[in-house]
């Protein structure tokens, strides 16, 4: 038997479409989660992680291979999963109604094999599913909901040392133009300048904080300064935000605007289908979505977004009571 986990040689494709036993496997796990999201956040977790144990085996070892050395993209697509019955298409995000849904209870099971589900109290209400329909009012904003404009490079919540390693989006309903980005720190140094490799490893940039938080935090604080790049060079970690992000020297804010350049030429497009389940490497790699055209009729894109942390101990300060939900004011 091959196993993408066994040969550490083996490089992690972004699509892994799932055969028909496992579609079959996977839904049926997914039914057996039956704790809301929404209203017992704790116990659907620890529900999901249960469950998690129960994944066919080579879906469990496609997941290790991608958390244990990333994929050849910076994110890994679950592919051919069953939705199951969709619900009334939310006008908004309050109520976190995609993530009772077949799919997402799986997308749920699915992330904790990679970790344990968090929410941000500043992001999609804190749920740890969140409804991610674009917002006919958020439409040129450069947050999740947006629609008309590019959402520009970012890793997730860049400025916080509390932010997710994972970004996981269960797709339950796509839009053809709706392309999500991706791309690696690893991709990113074969095409740098040499002389600039060492600069990106060095804290040349600050960062402001992220506009969804700015009910709970000082969006004017600047932190930092970060370097763009960490960690050994064969697998590097990596921050960047082109909104948010500036160079403290006028050669680092050039520095950044050539990464900018290198992401959009080279940058991975995935455009997700209904029964899709996108993991994204939030350390390996940086990412984005296309711009794309909603109706605001109830057809348009609809994904249920999830956050993955592989160290729950780490933000238990912001966690009061243990709870799954971590508060604003310590991101
Ligand atoms: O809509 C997408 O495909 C990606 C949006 C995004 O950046 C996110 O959910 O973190
Ligand atoms: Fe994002």
């Amino acid at each position: 038997m091959t196993s993408v986990f066994l040969d550490s040689s083996a490089a992690v494709p972004t699509f892994r479409e799932l055969a028909a036993p496992e579609r079959a496997a996977l839904a049926a796990l997914g039914a057996r989660l039956t704790a809301d999201p929404v209203t017992e956040p704790d116990a659907f977790g620890r529900q999901a992680r249960l469950l998690a144990r129960e994944l066919p085996a080579e879906v469990a070892e496609s997941l290790w291979a991608f958390e244990e050395r990333g994929s050849d993209s910076g994110v890994l697509v679950l592919r051919g999963l069953e939705v199951g019955e969709l619900p009334a298409p939310p006008p908004d995000n309050p109520g976190g109604v995609g993530g009772r849904t077949l799919l997402a209870r799986q997308q749920a099971i699915v992330s904790h094999a990679l970790g344990h589900m968090v929410g941000y109290a500043a992001e999609g209400h804190g749920h740890l599913l969140q409804d991610m329909v674009p917002n006919a009012k958020l439409a040129a904003t450069q947050q999740s909901q947006g629609s008309r404009v590019e959402l520009e490079a970012h890793t997730e919540q860049c400025f916080s040392a509390l932010r997710p390693d994972y970004v996981v989006l269960g797709c339950l309903r796509g839009d053809a133009d709706a392309a999500t980005y991706a791309f690696r720190a690893l991709d990113l140094l074969q095409h740098v300048h040499q002389s600039d490799v060492m600069e990106l490893f060095r804290p040349l940039w600050t960062t402001l904080v992220d506009e969804s938080f700015a009910d709970f935090l000082d969006t004017r604080e600047v932190r930092g300064p970060f370097s763009i790049l960490s960690g050994d060079v064969d697998d590097p970690t990596m921050l960047v935000d082109q909104d948010l992000m500036h160079g403290i020297t006028k050669r680092a804010q050039a520095l950044l605007e050539r990464v900018l350049e290198i992401y959009v030429a080279h940058r991975h497009a995935v455009t997700l289908e209904p029964g899709d389940v996108l993991m994204l490497d939030n350390l390996r790699a940086m990412h984005g979505r296309s711009p794309f055209t909603p109706r605001f009729d109830g057809t348009d894109r609809f994904i249920s977004r999830g956050f993955v942390t592989r160290d729950l101990r780490r933000s238990r300060f912001a966690r009061p009571g243990g709870g799954r939900v971590v508060q604003a004011s310590f991101s």
